[in-house]
């Protein structure tokens, strides 16, 4: 579905933020794209959806190049969640934020509806469809940025720390918004500094800032205790406390 070939990029003339970078995501799969601070996962995030171009290599989607695609083209097939994604939001009712990038999809106005409430419903925000956004908590907030998306149907969905600040409820209603979302096919690119929720909802890892990116099986990737310490990146609580449980008793035998 999403396919990254050999792509390098710097920002202005400092040097590359990375280079020799190849990864893909699937139908109904789920990449963590993991990394210290300043790695370049957001910028990563800005050459998925068209908004930065690579200095060389390609980001292919259907097997297309994603500069070829005109931005509405682009807006169809890949919904972005920011880091801040109050900034994305701008309507005064909530329904109104939701219906705004399906009717730039010239549906007609059932079809809208009724996306509209599907992903209201999907987000737990039907009860909140009247009111203003900016009236709603920080997690409400960012799930009507989430519901905006999914009214989309994208078939890329990009999400920048989408669980950042969310308290366990929240957590868990987005966990299953991944999955469910991932067992529809969608391909979705999880950036992400909180490595207990990559491993939860990830195949793969893309981990940036190393000698090289580079993508494994999530299993593969936290199992690699020199490319953890090398990309700055903890290994999940799970794992850790997986590996204490199984270490031999070296405790000394008492005999006779
Ligand atoms: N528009 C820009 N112009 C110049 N440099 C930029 C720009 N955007 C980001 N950078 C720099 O590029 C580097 C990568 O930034 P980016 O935000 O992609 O990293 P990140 O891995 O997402 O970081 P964090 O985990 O802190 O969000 C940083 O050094 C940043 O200062």
């Amino acid at each position: 579905m999403l396919t990254l070939e050999n792509l390098s990029f710097a920002h202005h003339s400092q040097t590359p933020l990375f280079s020799g970078l190849n990864a893909s995501v699937g139908e109904g799969q789920v990449l963590a794209v993991v990394g210290r601070n300043g790695a370049g996962k957001s910028t990563l995030l800005r050459l998925l959806n068209g908004l930065l171009r690579p200095q060389s290599g390609h980001v292919l989607l259907r097997g297309k190049a994603i500069d070829r695609l005109k931005v509405h083209e682009i807006a169809a097939e890949v919904g972005t969640l920011f880091q801040a994604p109050e900034q994305q939001l701008f309507a005064a009712r909530l329904s109104d934020e939701v219906a705004f990038g399906p009717k730039q999809l010239q549906l007609s106005a059932a079809e809208i509806t009724n996306r509209v409430d599907e992903a209201l419903a999907q987000t737990f925000l039907t009860h909140r469809a009247s009111h203003h956004p900016l009236d709603l908590s920080a997690a409400e907030r960012r799930f009507t940025a989430l519901a905006s998306i999914l009214a989309m149907r994208p078939a890329v969905l990009l999400l920048d720390e989408p669980q950042r600040g969310l308290d366990r409820i929240w957590t868990e209603r987005l966990e299953g918004i991944i999955s469910k979302e991932r067992d529809e096919g969608k391909s979705i690119v999880l950036i992400c500094h909180d490595m207990n929720f990559a491993e939860r909802n990830a195949q793969s890892v893309l981990a940036l800032g190393g000698r090289q990116p580079i993508q494994l099986s999530t299993e593969d990737f936290f199992a690699d205790a020199g490319l953890l310490r090398e990309t700055s990146v903890e290994r999940p609580m799970r794992l850790q406390l997986k590996s204490l449980l199984e270490i031999p008793d070296q405790a000394p035998r008492v005999t006779g």
